[in-house]
């Protein structure tokens, strides 16, 4: 079954609904460009409400070494790294490395690296609530890492709408869901519950 990673978690009332359901994993955005920024400090509160079986990823874009440190340090149990120019050496943290998928030709050209804990596919626009172009996307590549047994994350508009189709296509061991489970006020209970509905309805 593919396990649930709810993205975007930027307040304490959203833990509730995360324990309850029991979802695998819970993202924080540590990037100031985005509406779901948060500080090391407010993560770590926030996740200090989380069921320990919840894992914990922290979702960068390009990150300093400093910014690296102090998320290690804070106790987050991933990194996942958005526009990573160059693979850090030596981590004491697991990597997802994040791809965002603008074309076939584009895709065909992801390479990944030996040592990471997971590869992310994205849509062009990260934290968009847009799909990739699934049709367009080279499936060799899909099998490569299959075969290699490297852990398979799928995002970029998931809802509880095409979820199952993107489970489908693409087998992913997690999906990864933000915009579409959103509310006004940060992440809707009922949405995610529909969301996680949907995903576990499908195996
Ligand atoms: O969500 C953001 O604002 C964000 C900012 C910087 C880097 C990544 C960001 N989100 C990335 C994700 O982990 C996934 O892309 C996200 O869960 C999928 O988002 P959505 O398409 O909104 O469901």
């Amino acid at each position: 079954m593919a396990k649930i990673k709810i993205c975007g978690i930027t307040r304490e009332s959203e833990t509730e609904v995360l324990n309850r359901m029991q979802v695998d994993y819970a993202g924080f955005v540590f990037f100031e460009k985005s509406k779901r920024n948060v500080s090391i400090e407010q993560a770590k509160e926030i996740k200090k409400h989380l069921k320990p079986s919840i894992k914990t990823v922290a979702v960068t874009v390009n990150p300093a070494l400093d910014l690296i440190d102090e998320i290690i340090e804070a106790g987050f149990d991933i990194l996942q790294i958005h526009k990573m120019q160059e693979f850090p050496e030596n981590l004491k943290i697991p990597v997802w490395v994040a791809c965002q998928v603008r074309s076939r030709e584009e895709a065909e050209e992801i390479n990944v690296p030996d040592g990471i804990s997971g590869i992310l596919l994205d849509a062009p626009e990260f934290g968009s609530g847009k799909t990739f172009s699934w049709q367009d996307f080279p499936m060799k590549k899909r099998r490569e890492w299959q075969e290699r047994r490297i852990p398979f994350i799928l995002a970029g508009g998931l809802s509880s709408e095409n979820v199952e189709e993107g489970i489908r296509l693409f087998e992913p061991d997690v999906v990864d869901v933000s915009s579409s489970v959103e509310g006004e006020h940060g992440k809707d209970h009922k949405k995610v519950e529909a969301f996680v509905r949907k995903v576990r309805e499908h195996e």
